[in-house]
Formats: C-alpha cells, sequence, structure tokens
C-alpha cells in the first residue's frame, strides 16, 4: 500500500494527535520519528514528526523540506504541514517560513485552516477561537515558548510567510465545494486561511481542495481527518490495535498549560517535582534523586513534574536566561525516561507537552509509532514498531480531561 497523504508535523504530540485523527476517519497511520532512511512501509498516511516547532528558523525549513521530499517519493500526493491547532508559534516563525518553502516543492500555494472542532478550535472571519475565546484571550496567551496574543491568523502568518495571506470566508465555505474550489482558482501564490467551524465545513474544504487538485494543504488533525474521510469514504480498516506491554507506569510533564497544570493538580498518587533551578545547580544530581524517587514508589503511576504557572516560568527564564530552564528540563526528562525504562522497569509512559515528548521519545531511540487506543480526542497511546517494547501516550499539553493522569491507563489494560 502506497501512502496517499504525507505529513510534515511540526512536533510529536501533533504527530500522534493527527494520526488518531485519520486512523478515527477509517485510514491508517504510522508516525515516524524524524526524516526515515527507508522507502515508507504500507500505511494510508504518512507522519513524519519533526522537533521544529520552536527550532531556529533555518533548521525546521531544512528538516521539513527534508521529510517532504521523502514522503513525495514515498507515493504521497497529497503533502500536509501539521501546524498546531492553536498556531503555537512566534513571529519569526516557523509556520509561515515553512509553509513558503513547502509551497515552493508543490505548485505554489498553501491552504488549510487549523479549525478542529473536536478540540473546540474554530476559525472565523481568519480568527482563531478556543472553545469559546479568541485564541489571544485562551491561556495559550502565556505559553512559555510560543505566546499567542493575536488571535487574527492573517495578521500572524503574514508576519511570518514571504508569500501573501489570504483568507476564504465562512459564507463561501457554507455555500459549498464549488464555492470554494472557485475562490481558490483566484489565488496564485501564497497562503489561504480558510475559516471552518464544523467538521461539515471541514469536510466541504477537503471536497474543494480535492476538486481544485490542490494538493498542498496546511493544518491541524481536523481537517487531516476530513481529507480522510472525504477521499476514501471513511470507510476503511478500523485502527488495528497493537499489542500493549505490561509494566510500571510513570508520567513525566513538561507542559505548562493551564489543562496540564489541572491533570496535575488532579493528580492521587506519588508525586515527584522537578525544578530548573536545581537542575542548573546540579543536573546529574538532580536527576539521579528524581530516578531513586521513582524506584521507591509503588505499584501505581508516578508524576514527575515540571508543570509551573506563567509566574514561575517566568521567575525560572529571569534567574537563568531566555531558553534555559525549557532546555535542562527537556534533557533532564529525556535522561529521566531512558534511566526509568532502562533500569526501573517503566513500560507504559504518558508524557506531557510537545516539546517535552520529542525530547524523551527521541532519547528512547524510537524510530517509528503505531497508533493504539486513544484516551480521549487527540489522545492515542502509540506502541513503537520496534525497539523498547513501550506504551506511549504522548499528549498536547492542552488536551485531556482534568483526571486523565488517573484514567488514561484503563485504555491499555487487559
Ligand atoms: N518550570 C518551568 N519553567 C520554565 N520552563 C518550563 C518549566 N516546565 C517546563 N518548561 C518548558 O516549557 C516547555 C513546554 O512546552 P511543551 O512541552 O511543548 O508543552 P505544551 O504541549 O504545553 O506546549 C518545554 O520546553 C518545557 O521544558
Ligand atoms: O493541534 C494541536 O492542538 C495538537 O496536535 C498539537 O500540536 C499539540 O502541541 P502541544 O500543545 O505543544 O503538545
Amino acid at each position: 500500500m502506497t501512502p496517499w497523504l504525507g505529513v510534515v508535523a511540526d512536533d510529536l504530540t501533533g504527530a500522534c494527535d493527527l494520526a488518531d485523527a485519520v486512523s478515527d476517519a477509517g485510514s491508517s497511520a504510522i508516525v515516524f520519528l524524524g526524516t526515515p532512511a527507508l522507502s515508507a512501509p504500507g500505511c494510508d498516511c504518512a507522519v513524519v514528526a519533526l522537533k521544529s516547532r520552536t527550532a531556529p528558523v533555518a533548521e525546521a525549513v531544512a528538516a521539513s523540506v527534508a521529510a517532504a521530499r521523502w514522503l513525495l517519493d514515498a507515493g504521497c500526493d497529497t503533502l500536509y504541514q501539521k501546524y498546531c491547532s492553536t498556531f503555537d508559534s512566534t513571529d519569526e516563525g516557523n509556520i509561515g517560513p515553512v509553509a513558503d518553502a513547502l509551497a515552493g516543492l508543490l505548485g505554489g500555494v498553501t491552504v488549510g485552516t487549523p479549525a478542529t472542532p473536536r478540540v473546540g478550535r474554530t476559525v472565523y472571519n481568519g480568527h482563531l477561537f478556543v472553545g469559546r475565546r479568541l485564541l489571544s484571550d485562551s491561556p495559550l496567551r502565556d505559553h512559555p515558548l510560543t505566546p499567542m496574543r493575536d488571535p487574527d491568523l492573517v495578521r500572524v502568518l503574514g508576519r511570518q510567510a514571504a508569500g501573501a495571506v489570504a483568507s476564504i470566508g465562512w459564507p463561501t465555505v457554507a455555500a459549498g465545494p464549488a464555492a470554494v474550489a472557485g475562490a481558490l482558482e483566484a489565488v496564485g501564490r501564497g497562503h489561504v486561511i480558510v475559516d471552518a467551524l464544523t467538521e461539515g465545513d471541514l469536510d466541504t474544504l477537503a471536497a474543494a481542495l480535492l476538486r481544485a487538485d490542490r494538493r498542498m494543504v496546511g493544518g491541524a488533525a481536523g481537517l487531516a481527518a476530513a481529507l480522510a474521510r472525504v477521499r476514501t469514504g471513511g470507510t476503511g480498516a478500523a485502527r488495528a490495535v497493537p499489542s500493549v506491554p505490561d509494566g510500571r507506569r510513570l508520567i513525566l510533564s513538561g507542559s505548562c498549560s493551564a489543562r496540564t497544570r489541572e491533570q496535575v493538580a488532579a493528580f492521587d498518587g506519588p508525586l515527584v517535582p522537578l525544578s530548573p533551578l536545581d537542575l542548573a545547580a546540579d543536573f546529574d544530581g538532580t536527576v539521579e534523586r528524581v530516578l531513586a524517587a521513582i524506584g521507591r514508589a509503588g505499584d501505581g503511576p508516578v508524576l514527575v513534574t515540571s508543570s509551573a504557572d506563567p509566574d514561575r516560568v517566568r521567575d525560572a527564564e529571569a534567574r537563568l536566561g531566555p531558553g534555559r530552564a525549557a532546555g535542562l528540563l527537556e534533557r533532564a526528562t529525556a535522561g529521566i525516561a531512558v534511566g526509568a525504562v532502562g533500569t526501573l522497569g517503566v513500560r507504559r509512559l504518558l508524557v506531557a507537552g510537545g516539546e517535552t515528548s520529542g525530547a524523551v521519545v527521541g532519547a528512547l531511540g524510537v524510530d517509528a509509532l503505531r497508533v493504539g487506543p486513544a484516551a480521549g480526542p487527540g489522545l492515542p497511546w502509540m506502541v513503537p514498531d520496534s525497539g523498547p517494547r513501550l506504551a506511549l501516550l504522548l499528549k498536547s499539553g492542552n488536551f485531556g480531561e482534568p483526571d486523565l493522569f488517573g484514567t488514561a491507563w484503563a485504555h491499555i489494560s487487559a
């Protein structure tokens, strides 16, 4: 089977979220950690997960173009730039520069939307809403790496991209695929952000993209699932549930999102704090102390967390310098995961945070992940194709019910 949908994802939790949504839509998906050296194995949707959301622009562009070339060589006819449903990025990028580069590979225009109604993301008049709030009034305004303070996506993308940015409004979408395809015909180069409020709107956009032969698409999980539904009629194979190993359970939480902090607060089990200030003072000793605390905890899940509110994050930044806390924490969390799997018998690992997950899974030496049962929308347990026998739930900071850290495990119990 040759994959038809090739996805370049800017982080790992986003890649898993999209793979989950596409699986729900009846298409099979595999997530690759970085661009593989080999050709793609059989699946409908091949997802290359990068760690490019906050990387330097040139690095993000080069990694994304390499991934896109590999996906096109693997036979994908639609190339999909997966970014966050909350458009997480800085004024420098990387959504815009990567979109410019990928548009250059396939016909000069990217069309898309981050709208993903199943997690409450909608776009109206080019403005992104998170639930009932504008993006800029949501907790995303305080993200430690990518604070989102402008809800107007045409303006946000306009600051990042060299290509012009246009939008297609909801009345055109409501008029159906022919109207959207007609509006797209008028766009020669650049990027188009499309309004969408419902799954039906996304299906309309997906049908218009196929009709207009627009094969360079951008968005979050919602539009990818719509493409799968419209292209295959949503009648593909149900997700094949891989077997999940038994073993100790560990939660590593590096996300500082409001939802993750609620999940940390609601967790009813042993909690080991991880502080960037301790790591700056004694990195190896702090990691060893955390591993010893995990070792002493009982059979239930143990939570290691650095998740902090915006004031504490700002304080760490002020004391350690820009980006240093995040770098130390990501390296430490990766080291803790490797130690816990290697010597403490941990086999079921829930990681909260996209950057954090990328660091952890990269260090564990995993190269590809298959989609298992989901603990909620966008929250699939993933099982490595080869390498360590593990079950991994790589959680977007914003996703999951407040009690997720206690309930997630039931989805993989025998
Ligand atoms: N206490 C803290 N102080 C400063 N930065 C932190 C702290 N805890 C975590 N971080 C960093 O914040 C970033 C959170 O990003 P990420 O893991 O992608 O979470 P999310 O999915 O919520 O965006 C990571 O780089 C993480 O290391
Ligand atoms: O689109 C989304 O919201 C997620 O798939 C996503 O990209 C997650 O990113 P993080 O919140 O940084 O984990």
